[in-house]
């Protein structure tokens, strides 16, 4: 239902949400129901989870696999703000980038037929989460603990790992351990390589 809605609204999220309105009001429902009762949007692939479990990689092949647009949550800011992510966190601050992530999140999202890949802390506010929830098919990548510290312990890229990468890993892993659960579907990635991790998405997105 929502897919044609989106369909038929060709690409504009406020319109689709219009739509949505108009449906509630002819059903007396409340509108935040009507989008609930609606099936997830499958329009768009949000990709969510920590540091290092691969979104911006798996985005890129889903996306070609897919002819989607990739969307990297990240090299938007880094566009917008004109500066690295490491930059942006050392001259502005963690809040100044979470503004800017929610802006960019909300931008984004108003196109359809993306792969979405999103920075692990996009999670932290729940605006951020209805936004990715109302407007892609979501999906949670998840590592162990020694494969995200493999695979991104040493990148100067990731400052929230800056001066300890396993003490880093392990407290936000602990700080986060629910925020990845809204998602749609779950897929762990250790023991995996990336073209097997894009093709159990697919199973499930085209399932
Ligand atoms: N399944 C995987 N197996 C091995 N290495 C991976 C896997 N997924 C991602 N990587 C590697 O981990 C690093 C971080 O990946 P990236 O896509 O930037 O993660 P994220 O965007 O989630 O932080 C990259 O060097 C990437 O090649
Ligand atoms: O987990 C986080 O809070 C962050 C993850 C990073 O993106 P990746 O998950 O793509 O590394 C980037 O947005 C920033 O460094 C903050
Ligand atoms: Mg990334």
């Amino acid at each position: 239902m929502r897919l044609r809605i989106r369909s038929a609204c060709s690409k504009s999220a406020s319109l689709c949400y219009d739509m949505e309105k108009l449906i509630a009001n002819e059903t007396n429902m409340d509108v935040q129901k009507v989008g609930e009762t609606l099936t997830s949007n499958r329009d768009n692939i949000v990709l969510i989870g920590m540091m290092g479990t691969g979104k911006s990689t798996i985005g890129s092949l889903l996306a070609s696999e897919l002819g989607y647009q990739l969307v990297d949550l990240d090299s938007v800011i880094v566009e917008e703000a004109g500066c690295s992510i490491p930059e942006l966190f050392e001259e502005k601050g963690e809040a100044y980038f979470r503004d800017l992530e929610t802006t960019v999140l909300r931008k984004v999202l108003q196109e359809c037929n993306i792969v979405l890949a999103t920075g692990g802390g996009a999670v932290l506010r729940n605006e951020n989460c209805g936004l990715m929830k109302n407007n892609g098919w979501v999906v949670a990548l998840s590592a162990t603990v020694d494969d995200i510290i493999s695979r991104v312990g040493e990148d100067p890229n990731r400052p929230l790992l800056a001066g300890g990468a396993r003490e880093r890993v392990t407290a936000l892993l602990e700080e986060r351990k629910h925020a990845y659960s809204f998602a749609d579907v779950t897929i762990a990635t250790s023991g995996k390589s990336t073209e097997q991790v894009s093709s159990e998405i697919l199973i499930h997105y085209r399932g």
